[in-house]
């Protein structure tokens, strides 16, 4: 469930005082070029820096996060976002700049971080409380409240090297929220644990946020950027492309998500064309070959695709997907399943497909369509012929559009 909640909509609250202030952050790291144990043997024993190379994970990040605020840090795979999360956490030290902190700090960066594998879920409550500030009685006292939140007290008397992957993030949760934070960081984590532990994760994070703690976080579902945070992050190979109103960001990272998405489709090599059939061309029809044209939810929505088979087929399938910008199928259909009859194809045919009233949540689309036979098989794909956009609704979001309608009973 992604709802924007009722203070991200209604704007931005007062900024408490900068608990995190970053300076010209940049970090290099050094890395290997030559990745064969063949090329290593050859190159052994000769300092040769060419065999190295520098590589810029961040460049020159300045930044002042403020107490009560919920940032999310978002961005590709590789653009820099858990190493900005470790540089803040103090993890790692920048290669240049400077990084400033206040407040008692709590960290969930990797799966079992701070964890011991041969000590007990009971033993490393100990160690990890003790990492994160807490004195022996106050990890006492606040001992079954840790293990009641973790919901695993069966096995606190168990190594964790024999826990689940859900198993240590429901422990390491548990213990670095007990110990009082000013701020919380949480990287990816979260998504380990089943859909119930997330809910509390996102509770907990919740009230964190009344009370005024600071949370920065990073994760892949823009779904709970628009759900938690007030502020997000947008980085790009290291530099910040965009930085505040979490909406707006999500909307550039989308924007860059469909760049990388058509590079990746113009560097792979085309679909096969089977049997000579193929998909020529897919467009919305009212819209001229207007470049994401923007529609509204209800409004209906005509897609016309242009096939052809040049040595001719008897029964083939036309098949239209609709995609959104995460990938996720949100529409499918298709003539085979439809009362339409389509003739045997040798040469060239035009089909539409109308959607009537399709309630669309605001965000990006893609449609995609196939040719396929009755054996199944597709003749030719034409992924991402085309996309188009829904205007985003002010009072709902998520995939679908319905007039929310609330009232007390
Ligand atoms: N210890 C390291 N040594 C060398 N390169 C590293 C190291 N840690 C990270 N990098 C590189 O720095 C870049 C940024 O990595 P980082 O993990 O911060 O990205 P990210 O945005 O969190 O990615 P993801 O979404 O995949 O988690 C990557 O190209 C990564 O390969």
């Amino acid at each position: 469930m992604t709802i924007a909640s009722a203070s991200s909509l209604s704007g931005s609250a007062p900024l408490g005082p900068a608990v995190i202030r970053l300076e010209g952050v940049s970090k290099r790291f050094v890395i290997r070029k030559d990745n064969s144990l063949k090329e290593r043997i050859v190159t052994l024993g000769r300092a040769g820096k060419r065999h190295r190379e520098d590589f810029w994970a961040l460049r020159g990040l300045s930044a002042e996060l403020s107490a009560g605020q919920t940032v999310a840090l978002i961005g590709h795979n590789g653009s820099g976002k858990s190493t900005l999360l470790k540089i803040i956490g103090g993890i790692i030290a920048p290669t240049d700049g400077v990084v400033e902190r206040r407040g008692r700090l709590a960290a969930l960066l990797e799966l079992g971080a701070g964890f011991h594998p041969d000590l007990t879920g009971r033993e490393n409550v100990y160690l990890n409380a003790s990492i994160l500030g807490l004195s022996r009685e106050e990890t006492d006292e606040r001992f079954d409240d840790i293990v009641a939140y973790s919901g695993i007290s069966e096995f606190i008397d168990t190594q964790v090297k024999f826990y689940s992957s859900g198993m240590y993030v429901r422990l390491a949760f548990a213990v670095a929220v007990h110990t009082d934070p000013d701020i919380l960081l949480v990287d990816e984590v979260l998504a380990v644990g089943d859909e119930a532990f997330q809910r509390k994760c996102l509770d907990t994070i919740r009230t964190f946020q009344t009370e005024g703690r600071t949370i920065v976080l990073v994760t892949h579902s823009l779904g709970q950027v628009a759900e938690l945070a007030d502020r997000a992050i947008l980085l790009h190979h290291g530099n910040v492309i965009m930085d505040g109103d979490p909406n707006a960001a999500i909307a550039a990272f989308r924007d860059l998500l469909e760049d990388r998405r058509q590079e990746e489709i113009h560097a792979a090599p085309l679909n096969p064309v089977l049997e000579n059939g193929r998909v020529l061309s897919a467009h919305l029809a009212g819209y001229d070959g207007e470049r994401n044209p923007t529609l509204h939810a209800g409004e209906d929505l005509e897609i016309v695709a242009e096939f052809e088979h040049t040595t001719g087929i008897d029964r083939w399938i036309c098949a239209i997907q609709i995609d959104n910008a995460t990938g996720q199928k949100v529409y499918g259909a298709s003539t085979d399943r439809s009362p339409l009859e389509l003739d045997p194809l040798h040469g060239r045919r035009t089909v539409s497909l109308k959607l009537l009233e399709p309630m669309l949540g605001g965000g990006k689309y893609f449609v995609n369509v196939s040719f396929m036979d009755y054996a199944g098989r597709h003749l030719h794909d034409l992924t991402q012929a085309f996309s188009f956009n829904v205007a985003e609704h002010s009072d709902a979001s998520g995939s679908v559009y319905a007039k929310p309608e609330f009232r007390v009973i």
